[in-house]
């Protein structure tokens, strides 16, 4: 029987790649039921008749007469807006892929989340700026959540595999991103081309300057903290350059169990996807004898701050993680558009905090979604009359 599946942002990375997972397997094992995007509407259309959608969302309307012609004649159902990237979520399915970027993806994933199904979860801001909440309604709903990023899903395999008892810490692993070694000087020049050049992985703009930043990894710090239940000083971030190990887990005795792969977004895909099962996935194969060494090192918060100020907002909690995401949304496009440098994204991420740090709700979770809203809109706010300030 076929599994009815949706891809929430399927024209991104994330979302190429599902699909090609998605292509590849045997005929009939798979039904599209929705597919969404933000303003691609011509590859929206391209993969809707690929892969024959039941429904398409695009949530920017610029591009709706551009989609609706494209799909004239195909009987693919159209909607338009953020309301409709909800219904595209809402829409019967078996699996729903979340890889829309940044806190936009929080509503349409929450719908999937509360219609029970099975949700991949590629889209980590929904965890970083609503963790309380999303984590609550995925308890309420019943839904599974199987988290995509790479890290996540490594270490939800290490759980899997040996059941979470004794557990110490866990060893989230970061390839340092292209500014590995380079000085705080040459960081104040870079520009956007140098920063979306990773050394190792091919990802949508965004999240290659967060992992530019290492804000990245601060995000996956907070992620890890909701997804397994677990204090800041139980999640450590190692630098591992050539992102062969995708994360560990240390036991009690001594033991640090890993998942190892060559780096590929449709490893943790497939897993996600077939889970419980596992699928096949066109991924090169690991051959240990021909890497040229596996290294780990300490990560330079100095030059990164970043990553240390994502630690300060989850120990903070509540609404500290939500301004945090929010005002590094804002930085990074800024920073994209050549308006600021690249070290005023933590100088502006770390303004932003300070700003609202002395609300009465800063360190109280975000109690609706409304709230959530709310909180983000407010950090971006001020982040934009920060950025316009400088
Ligand atoms: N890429 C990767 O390898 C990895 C990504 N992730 C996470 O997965 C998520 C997706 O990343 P990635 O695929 O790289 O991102 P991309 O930028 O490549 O794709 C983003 C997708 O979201 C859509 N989108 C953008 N803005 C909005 C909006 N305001 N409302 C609705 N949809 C929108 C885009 O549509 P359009 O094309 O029309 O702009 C596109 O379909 C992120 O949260 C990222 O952190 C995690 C691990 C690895
Ligand atoms: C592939 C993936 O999961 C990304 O989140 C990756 O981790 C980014 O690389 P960095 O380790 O450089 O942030
Ligand atoms: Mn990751």
């Amino acid at each position: 029987m076929s599994r009815k599946i949706s891809v929430l942002g399927s024209t991104g990375s994330i979302g190429d790649s599902t699909l090609d997972i998605i292509g590849r397997a045997e005929d009939g094992a798979f039904d599209v039921v929705a597919l969404t995007a933000n303003r691609n509407s011509k590859k929206l259309a391209e993969q809707a008749v690929k892969f024959n959608a039941d429904f398409v969302a695009l949530a920017d309307p610029a591009n709706e007469g551009d989609l609706r012609a494209r799909l004239s004649g195909t009987g693919i159902e159209i909607g338009i807006g953020p309301q409709a990237l909800i219904e595209a979520a809402a829409r019967p399915a078996d699996f729903t892929m979340a890889a829309i970027i940044g806190a936009a993806g929080l509503e349409p994933t929450l719908a999937a989340v509360d219609q029970g199904h099975h949700v991949g979860l590629a889209n980590k801001e929904c965890l970083v700026c609503a963790g309380d909440l999303f984590m609550a309604r995925v308890a309420a709903s019943g839904a599974k959540l199987l988290p995509v990023d790479s890290e996540h899903n490594a270490i939800f395999q290490v759980l899997e595999a040996d059941a979470p008892k004794g557990v110490r810490r866990l060893i989230l692993t970061a390839s340092g991103g292209p500014f590995r070694e380079t000085s705080l000087d040459v960081l104040k020049t870079v520009k956007p081309s140098d920063a979306l050049a990773h050394p190792v992985w091919d990802m949508g703009a965004k999240i290659s300057i967060d992992s530019a930043t290492l804000m990245n990894k601060g995000l996956e710090l907070i992620e890890a903290a909701y997804l397994f239940s677990r204090p800041s000083s139980e999640v450590d971030v190692v630098v591992h350059p050539q992102s062969i190990v995708h994360s560990m887990v240390e036991y009690i005795d001594g033991s640090v169990l890993s998942q190892m792969g060559s780096p590929d977004m449709r490893t943790p895909i497939a897993y996600a996807i077939g889970w419980p099962a596992r699928m096949e996935a066109p991924v090169e194969r690991l051959d240990l004898t021909k890497l040229s060494g596996l290294t780990f090192f300490e990560p330079d918060t100095t030059r990164f701050s970043a990553l240390r100020l994502a630690r300060d907002a989850l120990e903070a909690g509540g609404q500290a993680m939500c301004v945090l995401n929010a005002a590094n949304e804002i930085a990074v496009a800024a920073f994209l558009r050549e308006e600021i440098a690249f070290l005023d994204i933590p100088r502006l991420v770390e303004r932003t905090l300070d700003s609202h740090a002395k609300a009465a709700c800063f360190t109280k979770p975000n109690a609706s979604v409304e709230a959530a809203i709310d909180c983000d809109g407010a950090a971006r706010a001020t982040a934009t009359e920060l950025i316009a300030g400088l």
